[in-house]
């Protein structure tokens, strides 16, 4: 692939400063919704940027068609040096590495300033270190800063379940792991029913992400004219600890932010529990606490994580399902 030079490539420019932000401080940076767009499909590509999910995952694997390949790794890197998505986390979701494509797809999405790489059917930490090393490689070869693409395990079958913790603490660019459930009950020998088939990977892959300190994606939802069954889906994987979902499709992307967004008094708590923070770390206090009682590390942190959701999306509103 030949590479050119022009004002505002982010290959030549280094990661969007948010990108950064994200990995500095993941907590402040919301991870609940990720859209998945084909790559194929230019009037998707030309337009997703306004619908406000966290991440866009430019799809090249499963959703486009094998005579499209090529012209659609082709459309998702000029999408990403068009600046269309300069707000907005992007991800590649590439073709293993294994296949004809996904060398290909490595290459152009690295050298385009894709914020991270999102590895399909991850069976083994080896997987990933594989990616880092092609990743570092292609990030040498056109100068962009290396270490600034990130990763993404998707994991999709027994194997990669079973794998989830070694994948997830395989590499420091890993931010964050994804379950894939269509794929994932094809190898089960299973089909997507009231949710009793992923509850095993799910808690897999989530305790994984928390060993390893870094997001985690729950499974797309496929009937985007099911409101009531998406929301009753979103309710048990943020009760399981889940950071979001991948999505498919831009309803789905406010529906998930308000079930994802504080209440006015969970709000508020949070507000005093950060603002006793701040107050005891301004006056040198090793504890810190609020109406007598002692606030450890975890809950200031859950208490950050709250505020950035309600920065991004507002308060909850129970009965609409849309934030203020
Ligand atoms: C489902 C449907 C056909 C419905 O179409 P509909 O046309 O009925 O939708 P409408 O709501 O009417 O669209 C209103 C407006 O939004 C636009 N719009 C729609 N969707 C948009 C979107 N995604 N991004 C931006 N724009 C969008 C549309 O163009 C229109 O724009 P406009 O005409 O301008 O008004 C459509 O959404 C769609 O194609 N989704 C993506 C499907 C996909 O990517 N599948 C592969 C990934 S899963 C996989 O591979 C399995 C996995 O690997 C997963 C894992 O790994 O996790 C595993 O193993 O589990
Ligand atoms: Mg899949």
């Amino acid at each position: 692939m030949s590479e050119t030079t022009h004002a505002g490539d982010p290959a030549r420019h280094g990661p969007h400063p948010d990108a950064l932000a994200r990995a500095r401080h993941p907590h402040r940076m919301p991870h609940r919704s990720m859209l998945f767009l084909p790559g194929s499909n230019a009037a998707m590509l030309s337009t997703a940027y306004i619908y406000g999910a966290d991440a866009v995952m430019f799809d090249l694997e499963d959703g486009v068609a094998l005579r499209e390949k090529d012209s659609a790794r082709l459309l998702v890197m000029h999408t990403l040096r068009s600046g269309l998505y300069a707000g907005v986390e992007t991800v590649v979701r590439i073709n293993p590495l294994d296949t004809p494509f996904g060398r290909a797809d490595l290459e152009a999405a690295v050298r385009a300033g894709a914020d991270v790489i999102r590895l399909p059917k991850t069976e083994t930490a080896q997987d990933i270190v594989d990616l880092e090393a092609a990743v570092e490689s292609i990030e040498r070869d056109c100068g962009r800063e290396v270490g600034s693409t990130r990763l993404m395990a998707a994991v999709e079958s027994a194997a990669g379940v079973v794998n989830a913790v070694a994948i997830a603490s395989s590499s420091p660019r890993l931010t964050s792991i994804a379950l894939a459930g269509f794929d994932y009950v094809i190898d089960m020998r299973t089909t997507r029913g009231d949710g009793s088939e992923l509850f095993y990977a799910r808690c897999a892959v989530l305790h994984a992400a928390r060993v390893a300190r870094i997001a985690a994606y729950d499974v797309v939802f496929s009937d985007v004219e099911d409101e009531e069954g998406f929301l009753a889906e979103v309710d048990v994987i943020k009760r399981l600890g889940f950071d979001g979902k991948s999505l498919i499709n831009p309803r789905q992307i406010d529906l998930l932010h308000n079930a994802y967004a504080p209440t006015q008094d969970e709000l508020d708590r949070a507000r005093l529990v950060v603002e006793a923070a701040e107050h005891a770390a301004a006056e040198g206090l090793g504890v810190v606490s609020l109406g007598g009682k002692m606030i450890d590390a975890p809950i200031i942190e859950a208490a950050r994580r709250t505020i950035s959701y309600a920065a991004a999306s507002g308060v909850r509103l129970e009965t609409t399902g849309t934030t203020s």
